[in-house]
């Protein structure tokens, strides 16, 4: 069953759209979702939410169409978006005494066993905590109401190395038993090597691929050479750098022959990005 399937999703701002983003997440998988800075990410996540009003498209979450269900579904979905900055003055505890009349399934003993994990004092004012912590709150309220769809907008960006591997820790124990799935953006790449089973990579408003992670890696190559060689292969690179060497450039692994004599090796996710991210500017 699919946890979540998106659409043909069409959304306009006056200098953005984001265009017939379609992709699927089947249940049980972590997928990362990736993409420069104002690609498009969080306009997706809030889309998907109905959080922003979107232009067309449709919405499934757990089979169900989103729209026409969005009160039954929302108690089976966990998610965060940015900091918390809700009623800085109030102690974390009177905050999730107000959270939890809205969920119906609210554990409390899950509750209480993530604050400890996430060393969490619940008599500490919200604005008390610190970034990375107030991120652990969040994540502590939408791991404990039974949620079957993560939907997770940067959720380890504020964080130190070692919460962050916590929390991965805890992504990976979550979707375990193949019921439960995450949604997650991230700029932190090891993060998705770390734990990530699918990838849907975003760059300026379009999808540019979803696939397994080892797909999505596998379908390009890093390729380097001379400047006589970049001349051969300069209309199917993505984007290249020159350098003293000569020129580093990745290319689809369609596109790529081994007749064009140029050394070749597996990309990292980082460098899909950068060299994405680097076609954008060149076509600027
Ligand atoms: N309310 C809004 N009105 C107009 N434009 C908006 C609005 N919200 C977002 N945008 C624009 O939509 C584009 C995508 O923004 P979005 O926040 O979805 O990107 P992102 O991929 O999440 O970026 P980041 O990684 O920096 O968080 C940006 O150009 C942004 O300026």
């Amino acid at each position: 069953m699919l946890a979540l399937k998106v659409e043909k999703l069409n959304k306009k701002y006056e200098k953005f759209h984001l265009e017939d983003i379609s992709f699927k997440l089947e249940k049980g998988y972590i997928m990362g979702f990736i993409g420069s800075n104002g690609a498009g990410k969080t306009t997706t996540l809030k889309s998907i939410l109905n959080m922003v009003h979107i232009d067309s498209g449709e919405i499934s979450i757990l089979g169900k169409n989103f729209i026409e269900n969005e009160i039954i579904l929302k108690q089976d979905i966990g998610y965060i978006f940015g900091g918390v900055d809700f009623y800085m003055k109030s102690k974390v505890k009177n905050v999730t005494n107000v959270i939890k009349r809205f969920y119906t399934n609210w554990n409390e003993d899950i509750y209480t066993y993530y604050l400890k994990r996430f060393k969490l004092d619940p008599d500490k004012k919200i604005s008390e905590l610190s970034e990375g912590m107030k991120v652990k709150y969040s994540l502590a309220i939408a791991l404990s109401h039974n949620a079957k769809l993560f939907i997770l907008d940067e959720p380890t960006s504020g964080l130190d190395p070692v919460a962050r591997d916590n929390i991965l820790d805890v992504f990976q124990e979550l979707v375990e038993d193949g019921e439960r799935s995450i949604l997650f953006s991230t700029h932190i790449t090891s993060d998705l090597e770390k734990c990530a089973d699918y990838i849907t990579y975003i760059n300026n408003g379009k999808i540019v691929a979803s696939k397994t992670k080892d797909d999505f890696i596998d379908s390009y190559r890093i390729v380097n050479g001379s400047l006589d060689q970049l001349d051969n292969i300069k209309r199917d690179l993505i984007s290249y750098k020159i350098n003293s060497f000569g020129f580093t450039g990745l290319i689809k692994t369609d596109r790529f022959s081994e007749t064009d004599g140029v050394r070749v090796k597996a990309p990292s996710l980082e460098d899909i990005m950068i060299y994405y991210a680097k076609k954008e500017d060149d076509d600027e």
